[in-house]
């Protein structure tokens, strides 16, 4: 906004024909925002549509959800009511088919004429009770009326969308929303449908807007000198701050998109090291087979855990060893992939393992660590892994003792839990650290500026980052082809909040709705 104002006034105190505002594509045109805020129905949107939008099931109370022109007299059509409907307030009615007049229910009905409703459009809501005839009588019911059709995956949350009502990643937010497994996922869900995510990259726009008016009057009318020096010195000093922000936003190691689709954590080590009897105390129940024959896991066993607050996926995997048998060797080599995308390894030692000789202790370790993550010891990701001595119970205790002193004196490259899988011994303290380890790897949903939280972002913010790069190149040998540099720029980041070419992006963000969404 400063940028635009002092030279902005000049422009059109000089200049007899204002035509840069005019044709500026910027300001009006192309890159104008689809939203729109209005009652009447989006062409493609005539149909009035309904689906039940609680959970499938039976249940006590089912919501069955209309939204369309003809919402309202689908209402009166099931009601029988005539007299004048009073927005947003529940009211007792008798509910009947149109046809028969069979009575099919009791239950609340709502009205919420457009605007002022979810999708924009005239909405109304049955809530009835939840069992299946009732509520397939109420579907059918609704289905026999002209104008009337069931609602496809997602359709309400797109026709919200397109009534201007949420941008495409408020939509996202609300998608993560229903999906939420854990507490902080439900706080990033609701931080990005409250439009946090959706502001920033607006704000930016908004910015590049103004970059782009500037570039463009200063080639339409630099010649006749109607503008200030130092205008595209401005405009310079304006992309370079965008590309740092865009670029600090970018370089967060994917906390938010880790917290959406969890933190990959694998359990990795030698055969019979105790890896499955570690994956079942963590969740809780024997899930993988745990037996005293080395090599027992041979596939990925996976399951989701809920660990304060952040959703993990963990992963047991077969024990590492050399072997003639070509099943467990197939078993190890899915264990090494696993290992090399994990987010996070627990790396599982046998105590009983381990050198009598407490000196060697810190060596033995760090080998065992280049056996089971040789690719991320060696580009110094050691910070990735949390190192487990299992099996504490087999040792005595002056043993173990001596080997806390051996590993807290001389043992730095990773941090270390003592831990008996058999008698729990450890555990509250390995809990810990590996929740704080989780949380580190996740985006604090609360605090700072929101977090990206989709792979869509990032490859658009990647674009939009190399566009105005495109400026900086250009800007000196040819104005033009700068300019459409940060045009390029601005509908990268109007992809992400649906404002520039959404049409072939909308289909995949709709299609992971449920119908009734
Ligand atoms: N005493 C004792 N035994 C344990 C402990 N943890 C595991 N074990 C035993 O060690 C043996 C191997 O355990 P598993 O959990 O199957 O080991 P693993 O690493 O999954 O083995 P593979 O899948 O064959 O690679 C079993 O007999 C377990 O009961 C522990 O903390 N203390
Ligand atoms: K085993
Ligand atoms: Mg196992």
């Amino acid at each position: 906004m400063a940028l635009a104002g002092c030279w902005r006034i000049a422009l059109y105190k000089n200049v007899t024909r204002p035509r840069v505002y005019l044709t500026c594509p910027v300001v009006f045109g192309r890159a104008c925002p689809v939203r729109r805020v209005c009652s009447r129905p989006v062409p493609g949107f005539e149909d009035t549509i309904f689906a039940l939008s609680s959970g499938r099931g039976r249940c006590g109370v089912a919501v069955v959800r209309v939204s369309g022109p003809d919402a309202t007299g689908a209402l009166r059509a099931l009601t029988g009511l005539k007299r004048a409907l009073t927005p947003r307030t529940a009211l007792l009615r008798s509910i009947t088919h149109p046809a028969s007049k069979e009575l099919l229910d009791r239950g609340l009905i709502l009205w919420f004429p457009g605007p002022h409703s979810f999708t924009g459009e005239d909405s109304a809501e049955f809530h009835i009770h939840g069992g299946p005839a009732v509520i397939n009588g109420v579907l059918q019911a609704l289905g026999s009326l002209p104008g009337l059709r069931p609602a496809e995956a997602g359709e309400f949350t797109r026709r919200a969308f397109h009534a201007g009502k949420l941008d495409l990643t408020e939509v996202e937010g609300l998608g993560d929303l229903i999906h939420a497994e854990t507490e902080a996922q439900r706080r990033q869900a609701l931080r990005q449908m409250a439009g946090d995510l959706g502001r920033l990259y607006n704000d930016w726009s908004q910015q590049l807007k103004h970059c782009l008016a500037h570039v463009e009057a200063f080639i339409d009318f630099s010649e006749g000198e109607l503008i200030e020096d130092g205008v595209l010195n401005q405009v310079d000093t304006a992309v370079s701050k965008l590309q740092v922000e865009i670029k600090t936003h970018l370089s967060d190691e994917r906390r938010g998109e880790r917290l959406r689709s969890g933190v990959h954590v694998v359990i990795a080590g030698s055969t019979n090291a105790g890896k499955s009897s570690l994956f079942n105390l963590l969740c809780q129940r024997p899930a993988a087979i745990v037996s005293p024959t080395a090599g027992t896991t041979r596939d990925v066993v996976e399951t989701p855990l809920d660990i304060g607050g952040f959703p993990v996926l963990l992963s047991d995997t077969a024990g590492l060893r050399e072997t003639d048998d070509s099943v467990e060797r197939e078993g190890v080599q899915r264990a090494l992939k696993r290992v090399e995308v994990a987010d996070l390894t627990l790396v599982v030692v046998d105590s009983t393992q381990l050198p009598q000789e407490p000196r060697m202790v810190p060596g033995f370790l760090n080998d065992y660590l280049n056996n089971v993550l040789p690719k991320k010891m060696e580009q110094g990701h050691v910070q990735q892994c949390l190192l487990i001595i299992n099996k504490s119970d087999l040792l005595p205790n002056e043993h173990m003792s001596i080997i806390q002193r051996a590993l807290s004196d001389s043992f730095t490259a990773a941090a270390v839990s003592i831990l008996s899988c058999s008698t729990g011994a450890g555990l509250t303290d390995f809990l810990k650290m590996l929740q704080e380890r989780v949380k580190t790897m996740c985006a604090d949903p609360l605090v700072g500026s929101p977090s990206l939280t989709q792979t869509r972002h990032r490859t658009n913010l990647q674009k939009s980052i190399e566009a105005l790069g495109q400026y900086h190149k250009y800007r000196d040998m040819d104005l033009a082809l700068a300019a459409e540099g940060l045009r390029l720029g601005l509908s990268c980041l109007g992809r992400i909040t649906g404002k520039v070419g959404t049409e072939e992006i909308l289909d995949v963000i709709f299609r992971d709705f449920c119908i009734g969404k």
